[in-house]
């Protein structure tokens, strides 16, 4: 039996729909539009290209962008002074700092630096506390997209045995404490794992962030298994490819994601949902 598809392309159309309905009526109710400031620093073209997709995704959301594109030489005070007038700015509802920052500057200086009011991409330390604690306010995107994405096949996460490869501060940590949350068992591998297939396939739900392009082979998927890929990897022909052996593991599982197609496009629709629920906690109506 062949798996059926996670289309995360078309959830995040529908969420990207509702939000700018919500946005529409938000502005109708107290005259706030969501903004988004999106700051990148350096000339990454990989970077230019997401915040480019980021932006167009507000746009046609009704979330308006402030946009600030800074040379590579920047300084880690010139990027602080610009995150504190944001932070004061009322028109401002989220702060997007694109990662990775030139090696110049420490990049959890400037992460702590952004208002955990306004933490759109859940990287604060306060909002990840939060999500410890089981309180989150803003989650971290990538992993929030995964859990709409584990919803949307009807599949319920209550009870399963839940696997996530990788641990990353902005991935693999916060989806299991999301996973956890919902009453998940979850497992957190890694690197030094041992016997990480065996581990892999125990999982009801499997979810992988590596970034080891075709790493998932289908000898460590269970049967039925709804398997999530977050990796983006580049082949050697320059075409994007995931952590998961796409093919052989379709034949197996229950449900798969795509790469692309997959999480990518619900990382964006999340961190345009983020701006709209701050702008909302902004105008009193959540
Ligand atoms: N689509 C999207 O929106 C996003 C996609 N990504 C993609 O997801 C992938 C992961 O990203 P990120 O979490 O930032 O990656 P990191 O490089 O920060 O972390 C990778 C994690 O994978 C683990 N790992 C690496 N190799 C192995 C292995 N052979 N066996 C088991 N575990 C292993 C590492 O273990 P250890 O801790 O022991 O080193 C680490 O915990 C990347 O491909 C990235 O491009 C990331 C963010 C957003
Ligand atoms: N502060 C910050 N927040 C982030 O959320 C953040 C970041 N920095 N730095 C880089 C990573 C990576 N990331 C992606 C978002 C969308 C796609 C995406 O939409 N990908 C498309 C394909 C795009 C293509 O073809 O290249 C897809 O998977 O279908 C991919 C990767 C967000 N990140
Ligand atoms: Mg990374």
């Amino acid at each position: 039996m062949a798996a059926r598809l996670i289309d995360g392309k078309a959830l995040a159309q529908q969420v990207r729909e509702r939000l700018a309905t919500e946005s529409a009526e938000l502005f109708e109710k107290s005259g706030i539009r969501p903004g988004l400031a999106t700051i990148l620093v350096g000339d990454d073209p990989a970077s230019h290209v997401y915040v480019k997709n980021k932006q167009k995704a507000c746009e046609l959301a009704g979330i308006y962008v402030d946009d600030h594109k800074l040379p590579a030489a920047t300084t880690q005070s010139e990027l602080l002074a610009l995150i504190e007038k944001k932070n004061a700015d009322p028109k401002i509802h989220g702060i997007l700092v694109q990662l990775p920052l030139p090696k110049h500057i420490d990049s959890k200086v400037i992460l702590e630096a952004v208002s955990p009011l306004k933490d759109a991409d859940g990287f604060h330390p306060y909002n990840f506390g939060r999500l410890v604690e089981g309180h989150p306010v803003f989650e971290a995107c990538t992993p929030k997209g995964v859990i709409k994405m584990i919803e949307s096949t009807g599949v319920p996460i209550e009870g399963k045995r839940a696997v996530v490869v990788g641990r990353s501060n902005i991935v693999g940590k916060p989806l299991a404490l999301m996973l956890l949350q919902r009453n998940a068992t979850v497992t957190i591998c890694h690197s030094k794992t041992k016997d990480l297939p065996a581990v892999c396939r125990e999982a009801e739900l499997l979810l992988v962030a590596i970034g080891k392009a075709k790493f998932v082979t289908a000898d460590m998927v269970r049967e039925g298994a709804v398997v999530i890929d977050v990796g983006t990897n580049k082949t050697p022909e320059g075409k994007l490819c995931g952590d998961v052996d796409f093919e052989p593991v379709s034949r197996l599982a229950g449900w798969i994601s795509p790469v692309p197609g997959g999480v990518g496009p619900m990382t964006i629709a999340m961190l345009l949902e983020n701006t709209v629920e701050s702008a909302k906690r902004t105008a009193g109506l959540t």
